[in-house]
């Protein structure tokens, strides 16, 4: 996928060129469009894409509606081949639909000319997972390449570049060679480098699967700053679902190219409804201890022994553990045994898994909606006599 993508950024590239507009006004600069139309929002409609290939047609999306809101941050997810990829390519037409349509601040971009596909390119920007810099050229070279295929004026060239570059920390390194950068280094320069054409919608594929945990945090803090300053609308994939936890207001889960889910991450990752949502989030979760699991009983003998009970919160209406409530339910001698809670947004979901003395009105106990969205006693644990 790298060298197609490869072509497709030099084909970006070679069209991309200067906006005549700052991301504020660019609404205003696009005529025709409909004045209640957010600037960088996107519309799905009714979305479908079939590959022909050698082996016969490749179905890669199928009645995808969905719309992302100008100025959020947008993640999409799903297992290999759910068609992540052709989805995020359709907004640039790198793909374009084998049905439905695709709205661009509420144009329809299936219809537009080379010259309109241009000034889309030029307001679509994106990044890739290798950066996909010219090792031959500096620093200032890349970032300046759109601007000097749009045939803008140097003095100008220079001020944008520095502008951007500045923007994206990367002062001084103008003349520089991408082999001398760092991973995060070289995403800066494909960041300044997306940014410098103005445009008011970036696309990332996997931009930070290269890079090692501390640069994927400041690339995505870099991300986030660029979406408040300039109010530019980010779509991004990721295998990573921390970076999704970590900086993205909506999540699309794809699977198999349909719609398994979506909405706000919070929503999505706090009770996923779809087991591809589900798969996808079990790395985050921690489960239960080896030893404990292994010694646990699905029944109560009766006999003394500990409950391991499992409070689930979805981050509905605010209800989040409060272990005052749990233990003036459960008892004094109550114990925390795992927390595996999130705050994603301002709401916390995620489980706590308590012991407490197994009884007969247990069940009943914790079935109290002021304590948790959903409790169950995962098992018995008896101690050996
Ligand atoms: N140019 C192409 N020709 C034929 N089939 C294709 C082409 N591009 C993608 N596909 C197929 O379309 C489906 C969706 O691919 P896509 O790359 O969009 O998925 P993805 O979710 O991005 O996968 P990954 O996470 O592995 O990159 C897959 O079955 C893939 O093999």
């Amino acid at each position: 996928m790298s060298a197609v993508l490869f072509d497709a950024a030099t084909d970006v590239l070679t069209v991309a060129g200067v906006a005549s507009h700052s991301a504020g006004t660019l609404e205003a600069s696009f005529t025709g469009k409909p004045a209640a139309v957010a600037a960088g929002s996107i519309r799905f409609e009714a979305v479908e894409k079939t590959y022909v290939s050698s082996a016969g047609p490749v179905k890669a999306l199928t009645d995808i509606t969905i719309e992302v809101p100008g100025g959020s941050i947008f993640g999409i997810i799903g297992r290999s081949g759910a068609g992540k990829s052709s989805l995020l390519r359709t907004i640039n037409r790198l793909e374009l639909p084998t049905g439905g349509h695709v709205l661009v601040d509420g144009e329809d971009i299936s219809t537009f000319h080379e010259d309109q596909l241009v000034a889309l390119r030029r307001r679509v920007g994106m990044i890739f997972q290798h950066f996909n810099l010219l090792s031959a050229k500096t620093v200032f070279a890349n970032v300046a390449l759109p601007l000097v295929v749009a045939g803008v004026k140097k003095q100008e060239v220079k001020e944008r570049v520095a502008a951007v570059l500045k923007l994206v920390g990367l002062e001084g390194k103008e003349n520089t060679y991408p082999s001398r950068l760092s991973g995060g280094q070289k995403q800066r320069v494909g960041i300044a480098r997306a940014l410098v054409s103005r445009p008011e919608i970036l696309l990332c594929d996997e931009a930070t699967s290269a890079l090692d945990p501390e640069t994927t945090l400041s690339i995505l803090s870099l991300l986030k700053d660029i979406n408040r300053r300039l109010g530019l609308t980010i779509v991004l994939i990721t295998h990573e679902m921390s970076v999704i936890r970590e900086i993205c207001d909506h999540v699309l889960v794809l699977e198999a190219g349909r719609i398994a889910e979506t909405g706000r991450v919070w929503e999505v990752f706090g009770n996923p409804r779809h087991e591809a949502t589900r798969a996808l989030l079990k790395p985050l979760d921690r489960g239960l201890p080896e030893d404990l699991a292994g010694r646990l009983n699905s029944r109560w003998s009766g006999k003394p022994a500990t409950a391991l009970i499992e409070f689930t919160y979805t981050g509905v209406g605010g209800l989040q553990p409060d272990l005052g409530r749990i233990l003036a339910v459960l008892g004094e001698d109550t114990q925390i045994i795992q927390s595996n809670l999130d705050r994603i947004q301002g709401h916390v979901s995620g489980r706590l898994i308590v012991a407490s003395a197994a009884r007969a009105d247990l069940h009943h106990l914790i079935a109290n909606p002021d304590l948790a969205h959903a409790a169950r006693i995962i098992g018995y644990d008896t101690p050996n006599v």
